[in-house]
């Protein structure tokens, strides 16, 4: 538990009694004042002080409301078991659905595979973004889990509004990357598109506990959707990119720079006829390994890249 002043807490007191109980978690009054707000105005009173006691245990605040928005409408459920999604995956979705448009003309169809889709966030930001846009739209994603299957179902029916329009398919399915044989048992072929965001904190990483990541998710998010390293690379690029003619371009969250130079030379070194980026996030880090096959409309998708590999 971090150490906190006593001024800070007395501080905190005074504003609200349950306020110091926050600090642990929050580190400022003004982001302690956000949270109790949001615990005050969306739970019943009946659940505020346990919520408080969660929350001065760590226990991330989404599993406590249960929800996070996402995107420019999205409520997506969140539950124990699966990965909370974050605002760094938000971002570089909402420039791929940009681009998106650039690259795809209204009279085009689009299918999109997604590898790890955890609570469905992502697919579902696809779906809700481009619904509409394009004469026809259908998204899969995959995940391992069981849990995140059920809930990224449960996250279409929610935010069915959204989404719903007759030219847009989503869809989720339980299913292993590593597994050679999973993409030709697919219910849906030819992908041109593959993304995914990974397991992609390596094992001695998650390991020293303190290497970066926050206490809260080591304790309370799935160890399954954190750990991975070149391992999970090698197989998303080996069972669904190199494995399926269609695929024109891929996008991976990454986790340092290492990550992307693995894609990089393995890409590079099998794909004459592709170009690979990467993409700096709006906090300085590396985020994103982008391929595309070159000479064709996805070369625009180097308009994401702080810098592309020849
Ligand atoms: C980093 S989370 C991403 C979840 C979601 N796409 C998001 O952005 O919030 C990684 C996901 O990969 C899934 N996963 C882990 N190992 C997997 C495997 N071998 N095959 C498929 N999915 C896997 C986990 O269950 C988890 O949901």
């Amino acid at each position: 538990m971090p150490r906190i002043s006593p001024r800070l807490i007395l501080e905190a007191y005074k504003i609200h009694p349950y306020l110091p109980y926050l600090l642990p978690a929050c580190k400022t009054i003004f982001q302690a004042k956000l949270e109790l707000g949001w615990i005050i105005n969306e739970l019943p009173v009946s659940k505020h002080k346990s919520a408080i006691k969660k929350r001065f245990r760590l226990y991330p605040l989404q599993y406590i409301l249960g929800n996070q928005p996402f995107g420019s409408n999205l409520k997506i459920e969140c539950k124990k078991g699966v990965l909370i999604p974050r605002a760094d995956t938000e971002e570089w979705c909402m420039e791929l659905c940009k681009k998106l448009r650039k690259i795809k003309n209204p009279n085009d169809s689009l299918k999109v595979l997604e590898i790890c889709s955890g609570s469905g966030c992502i697919s579902l930001l696809i779906g809700e973004q481009l619904k509409d846009y394009l004469a026809e739209l259908d998204i899969l994603g995959v995940d391992v889990s069981q849990i995140c299957v059920d809930l990224s179902q449960k996250n279409l029916e929610l935010n069915h509004k959204y989404i719903n329009s007759n030219k847009t398919l989503i869809n989720f399915i339980k299913g292993d990357l590593f597994n050679k044989d999973l993409l030709s048992s697919l219910p849906i072929q030819n992908h041109e598109l593959v993304i995914s965001n990974p397991p992609y904190i390596p094992l001695e990483e998650y390991n020293v506990y303190h290497g970066g990541l926050e206490k809260s998710v080591i304790k309370y998010e799935p160890r399954l959707a954190l750990v991975g390293n070149l391992e999970v690379y090698k197989s998303l690029l080996d069972n669904f990119v190199f494995n399926n003619k269609s695929c024109k371009s891929f996008i991976f969250e990454v986790g340092n720079k290492k990550q992307i130079e693995f894609v990089r030379d393995y890409i590079l070194f099998k794909k004459f006829s592709w170009n690979v980026g990467y993409r700096i996030d709006s906090n300085g880090q590396y985020r994103n390994v982008v391929g595309w096959q070159r000479d064709c409309n996805y070369d625009l998708l180097q308009k994401m890249c702080t810098s592309i590999y020849n």
